[in-house]
């Protein structure tokens, strides 16, 4: 796939928290550039800031240094133009499907048109729950409510999607079966992927790129290539070459570095 231009760009990016008990540095020095339909993965310890990461590309939040660009413009505010699913999916439990699918037009522009419903449709089709439109969220398994998280932020076909640990509340065998429907999606509909995840596997499975973030405060401290061509398969992390890379994934990770 040709990579043209940058999509996502940190420079010098340092968010700092400030707490009741004084401050919290989450984020500092970070530089990165993602390019444009590029998968890529973020693996780091706990309260590194992968989150954070996230909420400022999102425009959630401005960086206390440091700017944050999309498309080459400053992030300011948040953007329409950038999907995010949460690690739970946060759907509106008296709501259908199709409704909370439409639910981002319904809160940016007061209504909801025809044709926005045909969109929800078809969206909630091609991640597979055709026929489940207006069953309840509480009707659904853990794998299904996370179908339409997905779904929801994709409804506005945006360019970018932002994903915080979307899997990891799921059993292993629909967290597997997700990610191959994820990379399908990415397939048909190519958008950059911001992945945070705390699996090596599932990095290594999905992502183009791996970026590992030291402990708090977090700084990128490697910038890996996927050694393995897609498409790839569990097979793939078997290979004498992701098994390499994955060990060293796993000794990043458990590599100290002073807070
Ligand atoms: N709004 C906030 N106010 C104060 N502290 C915050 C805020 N948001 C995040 N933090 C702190 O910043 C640090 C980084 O948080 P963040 O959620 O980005 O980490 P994370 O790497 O995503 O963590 P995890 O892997 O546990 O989800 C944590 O110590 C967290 O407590």
């Amino acid at each position: 796939m040709a990579l043209t231009n940058n999509a996502i760009s940190f420079s010098s990016v340092g968010q700092t928290f400030l707490t009741g008990s004084g401050s919290v540095t989450a984020l500092d020095g970070v530089t990165v550039t993602v390019a444009q339909h590029e998968f890529v993965a973020v693996l780091g310890p706990s309260g590194c800031g992968k989150s954070t990461l996230l909420r400022l590309t999102a425009g959630l939040m401005k960086p206390s240094k440091g700017t944050v660009s999309v498309f080459g413009k400053e992030v300011t505010m948040p953007r329409d133009d950038v999907g995010i699913v949460f690690q739970k999916p946060t759907l509106l439990p008296w709501a259908n499907v199709e409704d909370n699918v439409v639910f981002p037009v319904r809160h940016k522009y007061g209504r909801v048109t025809t044709e926005d419903r045909e969109q929800a449709r078809t969206i909630i089709e091609t991640v597979g729950l055709k026929g489940f439109e207006k069953r309840l969220p509480s009707e659904l398994s853990g794998g299904m409510q996370q179908r339409v998280g997905i779904a929801r932020a994709l409804f506005l076909n945006p360019d970018i999607l932002l994903m915080d640990e979307p899997f990891s509340a799921l059993d292993a065998l629909t967290r597997d079966a997700m990610g191959f429907e994820l990379l399908r999606l990415w397939q048909a509909s190519p958008k950059t992927v911001l992945f945070i995840t705390h699996s090596i596997p599932e990095a290594a499975l999905l992502a183009d790129r791996i970026l590992v973030l030291s402990e708090r405060p977090g700084r990128i401290i490697a910038d890996l290539q996927v050694p393995t061509a897609r498409p790839r398969d569990e097979s793939a992390l078997r290979t004498p070459e992701m098994q390499d890379f994955s060990a060293e994934l796993r000794s990043l990770l458990i590599r100290k570095e002073a807070a």
